[in-house]
């Protein structure tokens, strides 16, 4: 039997309460593997609850079995102080946990406006569109940020997706709100402005918060909680107040590892950037709603040069990579890798060394129910030496497999496990480790460490560091100003499909990056 709650009336107002958490003695196997080790921990009324780990530590498997997306193995959740078998998410929407998860679960071709009122689950029997608008034009009157309620989730950008998705959980007023990295394709700003107002929410206890991070900025500046998960254990819990970001560092990976992690094992070069590598000229790429959304832009990359495209989410970064990397037609204007039109296909990716990280990978570079090595076989099964005479060797494309899994520490069960059952940051490493193979030339990179450990951070940003040390030419687009900073030899701003900006990152700062971020230049 599920005990039926509903949220506890109030005597002043029908502000929802926040609402009182424990774990006790979780535990997730998936087979003979244990996710998930004896986790017991709480989350305070009215507080906001941060969950560290490195990536596969278990973070997203803990929040999945309270909210009843996973049936746990062992132990129980308490909601309140009363034990509840949450056996599934509607159970657990029906006692006031609310979950944005890390990936987009909004429905395509459904407007902004109807896929909120989907977040509640049912839909009346018939919709009286004129209250419901109301309705929702007064929730968007009182959220931490604006989107159009006419959009279609396809012209929405990632961080856009993101504030969806947070705005639909938002709309059904829950009483804990459980966010899987809810920040990571937000501007500095714009996660400050999130955070800000969920924590705002917490202490004026409409409800608790629980937030899986990678950021310790952020753990340190919002959250009152922490608890840190390691190999699916427990390995600190207890307040923020008593903590260092060194201190949670040390309790994601260890004291034996944590001064190894955090060395920095890349430095860029000084060097002069070579012939140019990729060259843009005046291209013109169509939006999803056949909008332009790249507007006669000209970019020009040179080898051994990281060149960021910084800008607001939305801005028409999304459709460049597209149009670069042959998923979108190009409307008007020139390609060109090596001197030579250039249109993305295999044989040319192949002969160019061009390669791409695009964000999402398991949605947008990955074949899900494929294996790990089948997916690191995506580029190359058919070309020698891992395919004779028509035959494809498999046996030897797993032994490669196993040797990028150790190189990259992709944390997998094994090459043969389906791709999908990876966390999120080790299917990214797992599409680094392909990507990157062979010398690539021309490295077409979106958003790189969304969702990643810091240790995964530092490790990727010295993997992009070491190409263009060796003269590979990277076009880098991310949200993140200062990952742009770190990396970048030059820096263009992008705004409304155009560049408005261009200049040695060196001499660019948060400050005036931001400034054309935010219209500066039209
Ligand atoms: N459905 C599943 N089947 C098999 N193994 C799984 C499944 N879901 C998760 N795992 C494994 O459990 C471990 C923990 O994964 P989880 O997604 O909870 O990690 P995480 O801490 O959230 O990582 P990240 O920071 O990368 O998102 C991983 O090794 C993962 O491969």
């Amino acid at each position: 039997m599920i005990p039926q709650t509903s949220p506890p009336s109030t005597s002043s107002s029908d502000t929802p309460h926040a609402l009182h958490l424990e774990t006790y003695r979780l535990t997730k196997r998936f087979g003979s593997f244990t996710a998930l080790d004896d986790v017991s921990i709480t989350v305070r009324p009215g507080t906001v609850h941060a969950l560290l780990g490195e990536n596969g530590a278990g973070k997203s498997t803990l929040v999945k079995a309270i909210v009843g997306y996973h049936r746990p193995t062992e132990g129980s959740v308490l909601v309140d102080g009363r034990e509840h078998d949450i056996a599934s998410p509607v159970v657990a929407r029906d006692l006031g946990l609310g979950m944005v998860y890390q990936h987009f679960t909004v429905v395509p071709g459904m407007t902004v406006a109807e896929n909120l009122l989907l977040a509640r689950g049912k839909l009346p029997m018939m919709v009286d569109w004129k209250a419901a608008r109301a309705e929702l034009d007064a929730f968007m009157s009182t959220t931490p940020f604006r989107l159009p309620l006419d959009a279609q989730p396809g012209d929405l950008s990632a961080g856009e997706k993101q504030k969806l998705e947070i705005l639909k959980q938002l709309f059904l007023k829950p009483r804990l709100l459980i966010l899987d990295e809810p920040t990571s394709v937000l501007t500095p700003q714009e996660a400050d402005e999130v955070l800000g107002a969920l924590r705002d929410r917490a202490h004026a206890m409409e409800c608790s918060v629980l937030m899986i991070t990678h950021k310790f900025r952020e753990v340190m500046a919002y959250a009152d909680d922490v608890s840190v998960l390691r190999k699916g254990a427990l390995a600190a819990t207890g307040a923020v107040a008593d903590c260092t970001p060194d201190s949670l560092a040390a309790a994601m990976v260890g004291e034996s590892r944590s001064d190894a992690v955090t060395e920095n094992k890349w430095v860029r070069e000084a060097r002069e950037p070579g012939a140019v590598k990729l060259a843009i000229d005046k291209l013109d790429v169509m939006g999803d709603r056949g909008e332009p959304a790249v507007r006669a832009l000209s970019l020009s990359v040179r080898r051994g040069e990281i060149v960021g495209i910084a800008g607001v989410s939305g801005n028409g970064q999304r459709e460049l990579m597209q149009a670069l990397v042959g998923q979108r037609s190009r409307l008007g204007g020139q390609v060109n890798v090596d001197g030579e039109a250039f249109l993305a296909r295999r044989a040319e990716n192949r002969a160019r060394k061009v390669r791409s990280l695009p964000e999402e990978p398991l949605g947008n570079a990955c074949v899900g129910p494929l294996s790990v090595a089948q997916n690191m076989a995506l580029r190359s099964f058919d070309e020698a030496p891992w395919a004779s005479g028509g035959l494809v060797r498999w046996g030897a494309l797993r032994e490669r497999a196993r040797a990028w899994i150790a190189e990259y520490g992709v944390k997998t069960q094994g090459e043969r496990a389906a791709i999908r059952t990876l966390s999120g940051g080790n299917v990214q490493r797992a599409v680094l480790a392909r990507e990157l193979a062979g010398e690539a030339e021309l490295l077409l990179v979106s958003n790189p460490v969304f969702g990643l450990d810091f240790a995964a951070v530092a490790e990727i940003h010295g993997r992009l560091i070491a190409a263009r040390n060796r003269g590979a030419a990277v076009l880098l687009v991310s949200e993140d100003l200062d990952e742009l900073l770190a990396l970048a030899d030059r820096i263009v701003v992008m705004s409304e499909g155009r560049i408005v900006h261009d200049v040695a990152a060196a001499e660019a700062t948060r400050q005036s990056l931001g400034e054309y971020m935010g219209g500066k230049g039209h």
